[in-house]
């Protein structure tokens, strides 16, 4: 159904995937698994047409994707994107029936089974109740079902998923692959991003594992999720059991000892930071923070556990020797987090740091996602994170921060 033959993509001097050859199968579920910015994403975007590969090919039901219009594409296959915010404000219903798009001219109006296909899209993934409220007025996870029920409205012959269940509670995890177990019963395909390397084995038939843009392993749950191989994709200690419940394999990502010596610094401020804190602190990292407001969610945290916090009254200007010893904390540390959005003096620090990761709702080790306020340009360099050298503790710490449901309010300097 979906042949990936030979593929290569490239961005500029990045080669994000390199020779991948993958199929997937009519009435299967393949889970894409692999580390942060090990091409998983950018291989979806060359399935669905939206990246030029450099190389390769990519075959949907036997048609070569560089020869289809794109309302050809999106007959045969429907993308849930992994960044879910959409731009503007239509009701819920409304972004739901853009799925039929594909089907109609623009003027057209939507016919008895347009409007019964996003019925239906809405009945099964449980949307109903919030149709009629705007799209930038339902929560994170909402707005992902919604995005789902789009692609299922688009009534393909393949689904591609990125980081589908990302946002969503343990119950809306489970409902939405459920859900695409029930749309491939038919004959149809599904390809899904997914990090969750236990809740993969669950819902797929089959997996691929990628690091650096190259598949590395291919076939079932079990011969893919062995310890040795994600011990080396992933650059994690993991304890590769049974779940005692479903049977399935059960990846547990262990902390090495190595991970521990990391110094990380956390800017920013608010329940982001906060809870990026707490989580870096669990894990046994060595946290320096600040410049945080103090009496802040994430002065308190940083107070919890102890760790060596600069911080100067809200909203007031920050003098130079404040400044100056939250800049020393910077340079000594391995990491710095921008967890929340910082601006002015933190924004500066964040600039001049080596190696920053930026949290906000969803971690971006790659691409910068500012949620509110203009990016600043000049931090964009220092976001593109060296994955191979960042602690993976680190980075699982960190995305353990994500919030799904609330970008986070500006703690201001
Ligand atoms: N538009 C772009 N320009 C330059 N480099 C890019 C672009 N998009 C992705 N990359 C790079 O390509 C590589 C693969 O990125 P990709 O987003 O496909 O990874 P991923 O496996 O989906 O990661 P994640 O798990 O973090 O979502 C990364 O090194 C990333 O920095």
């Amino acid at each position: 159904m979906i042949d990936v033959e030979d593929l290569s993509v490239g961005f500029g001097d990045v080669e994000a995937v390199s020779d991948a050859t993958l199929t997937v199968d009519r009435g299967e579920i393949v889970g894409l698994v692999g580390p942060n910015g090990a091409g998983k994403t950018t291989l979806l975007g060359a399935i669905n047409g939206l990246v030029d590969p450099t190389d390769g090919s990519v075959r949907i039901a036997g048609d070569d994707v560089a020869e289809l219009s794109a309302r050809a594409i999106a007959r045969r296959v429907a993308t849930v994107p992994q960044e879910t915010s959409l731009s503007f404000s239509f009701p819920v219903r409304e972004v739901v029936a853009m799925g039929r798009t594909a089907y109609r001219s623009r003027f057209e109006r939507a016919s008895a089974t347009d409007r019964e296909h996003t019925r239906r899209a809405m009945e099964r993934t449980g949307i109903k109740r919030f149709a009629d409220r705007a799209i930038d007025e339902v929560s994170g996870g909402e707005r992902q079902r919604v995005v789902l029920a789009r692609a299922l409205c688009q009534d393909p012959e393949a689904l591609l998923l990125d980081e589908p269940t990302a946002s969503l509670d343990i119950n809306h995890q489970v409902r939405t692959l459920s859900l695409v177990r029930e749309f491939v019963a038919d004959g149809r395909a599904a390809l899904c991003a997914i990090h969750d390397l236990s809740l993969a084995a669950r819902f797929c038939d089959r997996l691929a594992l990628l690091a650096d843009g190259r598949v590395v392993a291919t076939g079932s749950p079990e011969a893919v999720l062995t310890e040795a191989h994600v011990e080396r994709a992933f650059d994690a200690d993991a304890a590769v059991t049974r779940h005692p419940v479903t049977g399935a394999v059960d990846v547990t990502a262990t902390t090495g000892g190595a991970e521990r010596d990391s110094r990380v610094h956390v800017l920013g401020g608010g329940r982001m930071a906060a809870r990026a804190i707490a989580t870096l602190a669990e894990a046994g990292f060595t946290i320096s923070a600040g410049v945080l407001p103090s009496g802040d969610v994430a002065t308190e945290a940083a107070t919890a556990h102890g760790v060596e916090t600069v911080t100067a009254e809200p909203f007031a200007p920050i003098d130079e020797r404040t400044r100056e010893r939250a800049a020393g904390a910077v340079r000594e540390a391995d990491v710095v987090v921008l967890a929340g959005v910082a601006e002015g003096t933190n924004r500066g620090l964040a600039a001049e740091a080596g190696r920053v990761v930026i949290v906000e709702n969803g971690l971006s080790n790659a691409e910068p996602r500012a949620t509110t306020g203009a990016f600043d340009e000049r931090l964009r360099p220092a976001c593109v994170v060296d994955v191979e050298r960042l602690p993976a503790g680190v980075e699982r710490a960190i995305q353990a921060t994500a919030d799904p449901e609330q970008p986070e309010a500006a703690a201001d300097d």
